[in-house]
């Protein structure tokens, strides 16, 4: 096994960790601007395997990062069952809102999703032939609660109120929705697999707003069944789980879902997440994204500091959440010069 980032899932402490970035594939990049120009919109660009294996790539030309990840949108899996979606510029996704039964029971289930989602495959299997042998391609799916957020809101929240709503108000429709999604992303991810993704991530960006049992409920048991039925269906395929913001919930979270690493973001320091994560197993993260707008010998320093904080287990490089477009390139190459040269 040579990959890099292989390596580190597997436990191996490197001497310099592996590297990629949330959103690395992203408007901070003026080639990936003129192929979403090309693509017309964000969706027609997921949906186009050509243009999106392109945008995955751009950053792996630019930077040899380790590891490519697949271009596409948590929110391609609610559109497969059946809601509306759409983006309004400047503002961010829009779907039909899911907040009764009789909307619930319109979304479809199990192999209509492929119906969809296909192109996300063929975008797989043309990125597997594609990339350099030493780059790993990671697969990835939204968490059924953060996805379940935007199902019964039908757009970002900021404190997720409508889901947190209907959980209080219709907890057997709010489980219903967590269960579809569940067995829905299982499935997604599985082919993603077969088409040729070498790791899987759940993305949950709004774990952080469950809280006490909810998110064992909400965020832990999801992760657990999604984990635990990939690898009986894939024994090799490493799992990378990134419950955002779960703070001291992230204690635990490798043993209690099966994952092989767990992704921090930036309002834990690296010295706790060494302390209290990475005992268990390889972690990826989490420098702040702000970093990539301001550079200089801060960016340096904290880019120095995340490596030496987890040097003494097995760890990815990455930021503590997307790259943001007002990222300058250059300080990309910055923290990537200071991982790899110290
Ligand atoms: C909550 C969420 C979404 N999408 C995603 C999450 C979870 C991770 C997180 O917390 O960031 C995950 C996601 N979105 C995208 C990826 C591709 C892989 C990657 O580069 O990391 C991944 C893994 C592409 C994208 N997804 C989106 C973009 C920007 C689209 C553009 O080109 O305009 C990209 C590159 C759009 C998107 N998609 C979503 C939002 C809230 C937005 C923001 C709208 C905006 O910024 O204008 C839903």
């Amino acid at each position: 096994m040579t990959k890099k980032i292989l390596r580190a899932l597997a436990g191996e402490t490197l001497p310099t960790p592996p590297i990629w970035m949330m959103r690395q594939a992203g408007r901070y990049l003026p080639e990936y601007k003129a192929t979403r120009a090309e693509a017309g919109d964000f969706l027609s660009l997921c949906y186009n395997p050509e243009l999106a294996t392109e945008v995955t790539l751009q950053p792996i030309r630019r930077y040899g990062f380790d590891a490519a990840i697949l271009f596409a949108d948590i929110l391609l899996l609610p559109q497969a069952l059946g809601a509306d979606l759409w983006f309004v510029t400047g503002e961010g996704p829009r779907l039909s809102t899911i907040t009764t039964d009789a909307e619930f029971d319109k979304l479809g289930q199990g192999e209509i999703i492929h119906d969809t989602l296909n192109p996300v495959y063929e975008t797989v299997r043309r990125l597997s032939k594609e990339l350099p042998s030493e780059t790993t391609l990671i697969g990835f799916a939204g968490a059924p609660w953060t996805v379940a957020t935007y199902m019964i809101a039908g757009r970002g929240t900021p404190d997720q109120g409508p889901a947190h709503a209907l959980k209080a108000e219709n907890r057997a429709l709010f489980e219903k929705i967590i269960d579809r999604l569940t067995e829905s992303t299982i499935d997604y991810l599985s082919e993603q697999v077969k088409a040729g993704a070498e790791v899987v991530k759940i993305f949950d960006s709004w774990a952080g707003s469950l809280q006490g049992e909810d998110f064992d409920r909400y965020a832990l048991e999801p992760a657990r069944i999604i984990t635990s039925e990939l690898k009986s269906r894939f024994p090799d395929l490493p799992v990378i789980a990134f419950p955002r913001q779960a703070g001291d919930k992230y204690i635990g979270f490798h043993k209690a879902t099966g994952a092989d690493c767990v992704a921090v973001d930036d309002s834990v320091t690296p010295e706790w997440a060494a302390e209290h994560v990475q005992v268990d197993g390889c972690v990826q993260g989490n420098l702040k994204s702000s970093h990539m707008v301001t550079g200089g010998q801060d960016l340096i320093d904290e880019t120095r500091r995340v490596v030496k904080a987890f040097s003494k287990g097995p760890h990815i490089f990455n930021l503590g959440h997307g790259i943001t477009p007002d990222a300058d390139p250059e300080n990309v190459q910055l923290m990537i010069d200071t991982i790899r040269n110290g």
